[in-house]
């Protein structure tokens, strides 16, 4: 972006805003020790300097998340709470008589699904909005889970590719550790956005941006971009042909 020092002002004005229009005093965010939520968390300090907490939510999470979490929150000087949710998750699993061979998926959305409570938990109790962190490239693709991370308030980085979201991170000067980390979602170990998705982000941003890409690519983004529409949607709602009263 050439113009990043513009388009920076102009996300933080949003956020203000935004919350300001709904009438809300603040905002809550999920911090994951990320750059997405890095970027997120920073622009959302510049707008509310007293009223952003951020929410560390290990869920059996890699230690070194919550590390990179702690850092970020360090270098912004961000109030913030921590959340483990590993009981609730594991007396959840325990009450819907889970044996553990269940698929992979339906058992590790539940991780972002408790995130997303908690949040509207501390949201309601402040009357704050929660803000998303979701990029272009991932509602592109519909790599979130639905009413899990994309059960959100408000999507600031809707418009940013994930490369624009690390040249983000560098103009608010978000720990470099965190900028040069793999993308995950973190829901198991060893998990990373490229390997789920079978694409780079290179790739991904390239065919967003210029709808330019190997044939491989195309099909693959394609192919994720329908499967997803129903995420990027409010629930199909019935209509009657006729209805009569
Ligand atoms: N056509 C259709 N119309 C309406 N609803 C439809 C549908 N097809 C499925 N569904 C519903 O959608 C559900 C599947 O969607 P969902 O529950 O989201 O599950 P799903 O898309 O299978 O999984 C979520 C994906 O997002 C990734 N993720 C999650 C969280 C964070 C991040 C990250 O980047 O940090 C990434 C995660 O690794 C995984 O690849 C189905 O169980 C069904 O209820
Ligand atoms: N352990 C966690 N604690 C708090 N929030 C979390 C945690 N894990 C995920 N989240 C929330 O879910 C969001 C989605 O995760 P996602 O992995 O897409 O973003 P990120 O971790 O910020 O960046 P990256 O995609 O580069 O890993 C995070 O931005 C954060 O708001
Ligand atoms: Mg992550």
């Amino acid at each position: 972006m050439k113009n990043i020092d513009i388009v920076a002002k102009e996300l933080v004005e949003w956020i203000k805003k935004s919350v300001e229009e709904a009438g809300a005093k603040g905002v809550v965010l999920g911090i994951s020790g990320g750059v997405d939520s890095a970027v997120v968390a920073a622009a959302a300090k510049r707008a509310f300097k007293d009223s952003t907490l951020g929410i560390v939510m290990p869920c059996h999470s890699n230690p070194q998340d919550e590390k990179d979490a702690m850092l970020l929150i360090e270098s912004l000087g961000l109030d913030y709470k921590k959340v483990v949710l590993d009981d609730v998750y594991d007396t959840f699993l325990r009450t819907m008589g889970s044996t553990g061979d269940e698929s992979k998926l339906a058992t590790a959305n539940i991780k972002p699904r408790l995130r997303m409570m908690t949040l509207y938990y501390h949201a309601a109790l402040n009357n704050y909005l929660v803000l998303g962190t979701g990029n272009k490239s991932e509602l592109t693709v519909g790599y979130f889970t639905k009413h899990g991370d994309s059960g959100v308030d408000l999507l600031p980085l809707a418009s940013f590719v994930k490369h624009d979201v690390w040249e983000l991170a560098r103009y608010f000067n978000v720990p470099k550790e965190i900028i040069e980390k793999a993308p995950s979602a973190g829901l198991w170990e060893n998990q990373t956005d490229e390997k789920e998705m079978g694409i780079t982000y290179r790739e991904l941003d390239n065919y967003i941006l210029t709808g330019k890409a190997e044939e491989r690519v195309k099909k693959r983004v394609d192919d994720l971009f329908r499967k997803s529409q129903h995420k990027r949607e409010m629930a199909k709602m019935f209509v009657p042909t006729s209805i009569e009263r």
